[in-house]
């Protein structure tokens, strides 16, 4: 970066600077920017750092600014800087050197303006100070457009993380997340809360027969038995392996029992598709029901529906064993 003039001596004009078109004492202005010293560039040459901050204005060829991670609000995003265009301004203000990283998309000629100098141009100029307060908005605005779609983007990811790959079920993390507190309201409220532990039978024999592609298959027919028999209001979590669960909210022992009674028929009638769509051989599963006890947490109502599903297991499979009620 090399000094080649200053603006007083220089063909530029204050009409060429955004930030001061249309000012309204040019005479003022004028005597203030003429001792600001002209930069030329060459073509990805850096601006070079100082460690005041300072407005630089684009008199001919461009300029990339790339914003520095540092900021918080930045993720490195380039934007061009165009002739009679600024960047620098809100270093300026928060009186901090440019954490940008700024270089030369060509050979370029900048207006280097130190930042007392800018406070002066400010206190001189209400038609700089108003060009400012608009562009500083806008960077606000667009700033804040980017956070809201990175926000989402967010969302999205933390969602799709949430979801078993396979059969489309809540997966354990999500599990991990929102069980506790399901169990606090329903705590909290004194509402009844079911929690059915699902496990496939002898699915180690069914992959063994038949593929662990057929198996993956198996799961996903499973699964859907279990997402299109519920209520919105239920959820249904891939838990592990081929051990799957059912939340059901507001649902007492008996109702919980007689949905689980209406998946375990459900599985026996579903129908798995090989790839050569030739249909495999049945699925069943064995259903273990508990209903939120007082004083109960996440882990003891999951111990409770564990141990009344290796009781179904224990007396044949495919069938519902309720932790507390003899069914
Ligand atoms: N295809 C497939 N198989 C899986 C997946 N996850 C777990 N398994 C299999 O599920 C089988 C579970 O076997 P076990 O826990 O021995 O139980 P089981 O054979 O179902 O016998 P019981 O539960 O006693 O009826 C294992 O062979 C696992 O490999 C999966 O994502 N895809």
């Amino acid at each position: 970066m090399k000094q080649i003039s200053t603006f007083g001596v220089s063909r530029y004009q204050i009409g060429d600077l955004q930030l001061l078109r249309n000012a309204d004492d040019d005479t003022t202005i004028a005597k203030l920017l003429a001792p600001c010293p002209i930069m030329q560039l060459e073509a990805d040459q850096a601006v070079t750092e100082s460690s005041r901050a300072r407005l630089y204005i684009v008199l001919r060829g461009s300029l990339s600014v790339a914003t520095d991670t540092r900021t918080g609000m930045a993720d490195g995003t380039v934007s061009k800087i165009l002739p009679g265009e600024s960047v620098g301004e809100q270093s300026v203000l928060d009186e901090e050197a440019n954490l940008s990283s700024i270089t030369a998309l060509e050979q370029s000629e900048v207006l280097v303006i130190e930042a007392d100098i800018v406070w002066k141009l400010i206190d001189e100029s209400n038609v700089l100070a108003r060009n400012l307060l608009r562009l500083l908005s806008f960077r606000i605005r667009a700033a804040n457009a980017q956070l809201r779609r990175r926000q989402k983007l967010g969302e999205f990811y933390r969602q799709l993380s949430m979801i078993d790959g396979l059969t489309g079920l809540y997966n354990r993390a999500w599990l991990n997340d929102l069980l506790p507190t399901m169990v606090a309201t329903a705590q909290g409220s004194h509402a009844p809360l079911a929690l059915i532990m699902i496990d496939l039978d002898h699915f180690k024999q069914f992959n063994d027969s038949h593929g662990h592609l057929a198996g993956d298959q198996a799961l996903r027919a499973a699964a859907h038995v279990l997402s299109s028999a519920l209520r919105p209001t239920d959820f249904a979590v891939r838990y592990g392996g081929e051990e799957m669960m059912v939340l059901l909210p507001d649902t007492s022992d008996k109702v919980a029992v007689a949905v689980a009674e209406r998946l375990c028929e459900r599985m026996q009638q579903a129908v798995v598709f090989a790839d050569m769509r030739v249909p495999l051989p049945q699925i069943t599963a064995s259903f273990g029901v508990a209903t939120l006890q007082p004083g109960q947490d996440e882990q003891a109502l999951i111990a409770a529906a564990d141990s009344a599903l290796y009781r179904a297991k224990d007396q044949g499979r495919n069938r519902v064993v309720h932790h507390a009620l003899a069914v």
